[in-house]
């Protein structure tokens, strides 16, 4: 997700799902899957080369193989805490002056991941910032009484169809009512399809984060996006720029 680091010392931070590929949680054979696929659909989601198109089926066999797999292991709800903690994912430097401030501020924050928003909200918990301004649309966990994953509840929501579900999971929320001005943050070109939930915008700066196959992918970020951040594992420039919003506002 966008909030967390990508890289921390040359290493690699876990996405939601990769949090997931723990012992505790998971079987020899299914972590070797689980990253057999991404190392398969990984390289096809942030390939300069192909287009959106031509990504999909790709995106859609990768999320419904491994939510396969991690149902097929049966994963216990209350052993998520602990996956969390002994894993490395890290939110970008200056999170927490980001994600307080916009809380202090009132302003909503709509964290819309294609992870998993069971172990995301864990993520936001431990560090302190789940603040209740904050709404979460991504894949949900589904669990029997038992505590024991069943399905994955809803729309599966992968890298490129946020657009679609933005239209028909965050159009109708009460936060987003009044609310035409939006500052999007995204590592990936499927991000920018975020806001298509907000009803008559006025303006929206967007912001991406561009991690990964820098040379290969800079030209259709900076062709997409307002502002690009090249391997900037921190929050300063939307720090920086909410400071200089909500101090204008506070001024009028
Ligand atoms: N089985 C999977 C499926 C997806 N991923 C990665 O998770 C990322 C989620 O991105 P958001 O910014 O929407 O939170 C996605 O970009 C995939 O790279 C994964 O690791 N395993």
């Amino acid at each position: 997700m966008t909030l967390t680091r990508f890289a921390h010392n040359g290493i690699r931070v876990p996405t939601t799902h990769i949090i997931l590929n723990n012992k505790l949680l998971l079987s020899e054979d299914c972590l070797k899957k689980i990253r057999e696929l991404h190392n398969t659909f990984y390289p096809v989601e942030i390939d300069a080369n192909m287009t959106t198109e031509e990504k999909l089926p790709h995106m859609v066999e990768w999320w419904n193989n491994s939510h396969k797999l991690l149902i097929q292991q049966k994963i216990r709800k209350d052993l998520l805490f602990q996956a969390v903690t002994e894993s490395n994912v890290m939110l970008r430097d200056g999170y927490k002056a980001f994600f307080d401030h916009l809380y202090e501020q009132r302003v909503p924050l709509l964290v819309f991941s294609a992870g998993i928003g069971d172990v995301l909200e864990e993520v936001m918990r431990q560090n302190h910032v789940f603040h209740p301004n904050i709404h979460v649309v991504s894949n949900y966990m589904d669990f029997d009484d038992t505590g024991v994953l069943q399905a994955f509840e809803g729309q599966l929501i992968h890298t490129f169809n946020k657009g679609e579900v933005a239209v028909s999971q965050t159009a109708g929320l009460k936060q987003m009512q009044g609310r035409p001005n939006v500052l999007l943050l995204g590592d990936s070109l499927g991000d920018l399809t975020m806001a298509d939930g907000v009803a008559e915008p006025q303006n929206i700066l967007t912001i991406g984060f561009l991690n990964d196959q820098v040379e290969e992918r800079k030209k259709s970020y900076v062709n997409s996006f307002d502002i690009v951040l090249v391997e900037d594992e921190t929050m300063d420039v939307p720090n920086v720029i909410l400071r200089n919003i909500l101090t204008l506002r506070d001024d009028k």
